[in-house]
């Protein structure tokens, strides 16, 4: 299981012992939900107690149904789900979309169990405004995942407020360990970790489908160009994370300085990549804060 606690840049490790949580209530299955599903039904992680997952519709709770030991309900079948699992859990996740983040809160308000931790992932909605609309027995952590987490090796942002205890952090950093590493952070840098982390795997596939299409217009067939696009990307960061070197030494190693790579970084360079990606990631951090107004930050 990949590690947590992880303040830097590590390549993810095996961590052999038993991650323990307490009974955990998922308020919003979707993707990132579901992710967290598959962290905690899997070997090496010990629920103690019931995993209950609830979502809006009847057919998303049908194709969760094959998840062993989790109780998945619709909103839609049982309009009282929401309130029934928080009222059974001693760690709530809030994982419904951000503007839906309210209305839960005021739907399941009075059915916390004194002293529950809860976990949003919202994006963009703040620890200050969680904190003003939950009730004052609960401890409220914010946190911002990927979807790495689908397949294990997500990396996510964790972040708390005075209120919060050391075990608190580590119920919150286990939960996300149980699908990838964990980098603490401070609540105001959340919008800034979901613009590198959070939004980065949409930024990596437009990598990926940038070069699929430069293969192209240089005359590969669009299946040539996405197998030799997408094999480079995969085998690259294979490499960095079994040989556990930093992208820079890699890049050094694999750039010899009178071969055809460095001609090609030099245009990227010009190009003034960095800038491009600072420009992308403030356009995130500004929806993020957008969003943050838009639920009442
Ligand atoms: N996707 C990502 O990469 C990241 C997402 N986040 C945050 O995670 C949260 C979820 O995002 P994501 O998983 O992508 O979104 P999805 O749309 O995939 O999931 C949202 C889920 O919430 C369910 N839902 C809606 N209303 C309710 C309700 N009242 N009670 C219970 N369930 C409800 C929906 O049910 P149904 O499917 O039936 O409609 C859906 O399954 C968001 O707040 C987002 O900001 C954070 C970091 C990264
Ligand atoms: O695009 C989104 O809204 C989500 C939140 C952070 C990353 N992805």
């Amino acid at each position: 299981m990949p590690s947590t606690y992880s303040a830097s840049y590590e390549p993810a490790k095996e961590v052999p012992s038993v991650i323990e949580l307490p009974s955990v209530a998922v308020l919003g299955a979707g993707a990132i939900g579901k992710s967290l599903l598959k962290g905690l039904t899997k070997p090496g992680v010990a629920v103690n107690g019931s995993i209950y997952a609830t979502c809006s519709s009847a057919s998303r709770a049908a194709e969760l149904a094959s998840l062993s030991q989790v109780t998945v309900t619709a909103v839609e079948d049982h309009p009282s789900v929401n309130k029934d699992a928080v009222f059974e859990s001693d760690l709530v996740v809030l994982a419904v979309n951000p503007e839906g983040v309210p209305a839960l809160i005021a739907d399941v308000s009075t059915s916390f169990r004194p002293g529950a931790l809860v976990v949003s992932v919202a994006a963009g909605v703040t620890l200050a405004r969680l904190k003003k609309m939950l009730p004052d027995s609960v401890t409220v952590v914010r946190a911002l995942p990927n979807m790495g987490g689908e397949v294990g090796c997500g990396v996510t942002g964790v972040a708390t407020n005075d209120s919060c205890t050391q075990e608190d952090l580590k119920i919150a950093s286990d939960l996300f360990g149980t699908v990838g590493t964990v980098v603490v952070v401070g609540d105001d840098q959340l919008d800034e970790v979901s613009s590198i982390s959070g939004s980065g795997p949409g930024y990596f596939y437009f990598f990926v489908e940038q070069l699929t299409a430069t293969g192209i217009e240089l005359g590969f067939s669009p299946g040539q160009a996405r197998v030799l696009a997408e094999q480079t990307f995969l085998g690259s960061a294979a490499l960095m994370q079994s040989s556990g070197q930093k992208p820079e030494e890699l890049l050094r190693y694999f750039t010899s300085p009178q071969g055809t790579s460095i001609k090609a970084i030099e245009q990227l360079s010009a190009a003034d990549f960095k800038k491009v990606l600072l420009k992308a990631t403030a356009a995130s951090i500004a929806r993020a804060r957008e969003i943050a107004a838009e639920t009442g930050e």
